[in-house]
């Protein structure tokens, strides 16, 4: 197992921070990981994309002033899955130690109404990295660089749980097919080619910094504003789906750790416990006084044309061969959010009450 502790991550005993380059720094789990690595001495390059407002919010409080070059140890570099020559020439100009490739387009319901472009960047997004990964191999001789890929609980589908590396994929969205083929490039990549590639097959995983339109960051912002009296209902899909939610926080280690092996291997990452979206409610609500059922309306609109009924991960190899284990248990994590999104309800209400901003209900 390799060390967890606080030493400064160098490059062979030489004093010269180990590189890291992430690709969707400006997500969830970019945020986290970029945390961590910053934390463990690292030097971090963050890809992002071009956008007509600033898409930074995660990541502003770590952001230093490039003109302080000497105090930047995080840089941003304007890049896409996309553009294969972007990701290359970056790859070649900043010559990471590990590359994390956490970009995608990853909601699952937006993935049914733009297919083409979900499988442009999550499956062949992946595939352009992992090209631009060989040929840098290939022509600097830098055999020592790893590459960890962000898989999806998505790719299990329609298997019933629990759900290891040994169950077969059933994927039940242009998103899942899309990421089993980013899996298997990863895998095609490390047995063909001999580069250092690991999948991270991550159950749900979920923290205050969670997209407002996946459902447990949509509920709990959604309990915020009406228990500060800016919202009213919450229009949901289905709420007998299952699963496995964890920490985006403890996550990001997870992938780490698997960079940090000797041997590259790919790992399921769960809490082993699941629950379904009425329980998520329940507690959520439940938890500042609230009954759900006084605010929830079900939405046809947020039905899926094929579910995900049951994901329970089994990350019992994870535990054992990385040492890794989840933190965050799923009453704290609810907790969590839901007081965070008071206190940003609570902002909110200022804004709104000074007529700064509209009281709109979430999307
Ligand atoms: C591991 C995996 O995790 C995530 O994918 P997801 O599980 O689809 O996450 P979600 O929060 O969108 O849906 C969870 C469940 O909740 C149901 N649900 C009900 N009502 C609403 C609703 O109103 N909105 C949403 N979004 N879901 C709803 C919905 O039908 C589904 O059964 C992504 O990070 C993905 O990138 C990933 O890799």
């Amino acid at each position: 197992m390799a060390s967890t502790g606080s030493q400064p991550a160098v490059n062979g005993g030489e004093d010269i921070p180990k590189v890291a380059l992430i690709a969707g720094i400006t997500g969830q789990d970019g945020s986290y990981l970029t945390e961590l690595l910053l934390e463990k001495g690292y030097e971090v390059h963050g890809l992002i994309r071009r956008s007509s407002n600033f898409n930074t919010q995660r990541i502003n409080h770590i952001y230093i002033d490039p003109h302080n070059a000497h105090k930047a140890r995080m840089k941003l570099h304007y890049a896409d899955l996309t553009d294969a020559s972007s990701l290359r020439r970056w790859i070649d100009t900043i010559s990471p130690d590990e590359i994390y490739n956490l970009a995608a387009q990853s909601h699952v319901a937006v993935s049914f109404e733009i297919p083409d472009y979900t499988a442009d960047v999550v499956a062949t997004g992946a595939l352009r990295l992992l090209e631009a990964l060989r040929s840098h191999i290939t022509t600097t001789g830098r055999t020592h660089v790893r590459y960890y890929q962000a898989g999806s609980s998505e790719m299990f589908g329609s298997t019933p749980p629990p759900q290891s590396e040994n169950t077969p994929f059933h994927p039940r969205s242009p998103y899942a097919v899309s990421k089993c083929a980013a899996h298997w490039y990863t895998v095609n990549y490390r047995e063909a080619y001999g580069i250092f590639a690991c999948n991270g097959v991550l159950f749900n995983h979920e923290s205050p910094r969670r997209g407002e339109n996946f459902v447990t960051r949509k509920i709990t912002r959604a309990v915020g504003r009406i228990k500060v009296g800016l919202q009213s209902k919450l229009f949901l899909g289905n709420l007998q789906a299952s699963r496995d939610w964890g920490f985006a926080g403890d996550y990001v280690e997870a992938m780490w750790l698997m960079l940090q092996q000797e041997k590259p291997d790919d790992y399921v990452v769960a809490t082993e416990e699941s629950h379904t979206v009425e329980e998520f409610l329940e507690k959520a609500f439940g938890y500042v006084g609230l009954n759900w059922k006084d605010h929830v309306v079900i939405d046809k609109r947020y039905f899926r044309p094929t579910e995900v009924d049951n994901l329970k991960g089994d990350s019992s190899k994870a535990r054992k061969v990385l040492g890794w284990r989840p933190k965050v248990g799923f009453e704290q994590l609810v907790k969590m959010m839901v007081d965070e999104d008071i206190e940003l309800a609570k902002r909110e209400k200022v804004l709104v009450d000074a007529g700064y901003m509209d009281a709109q209900q979430q999307p």
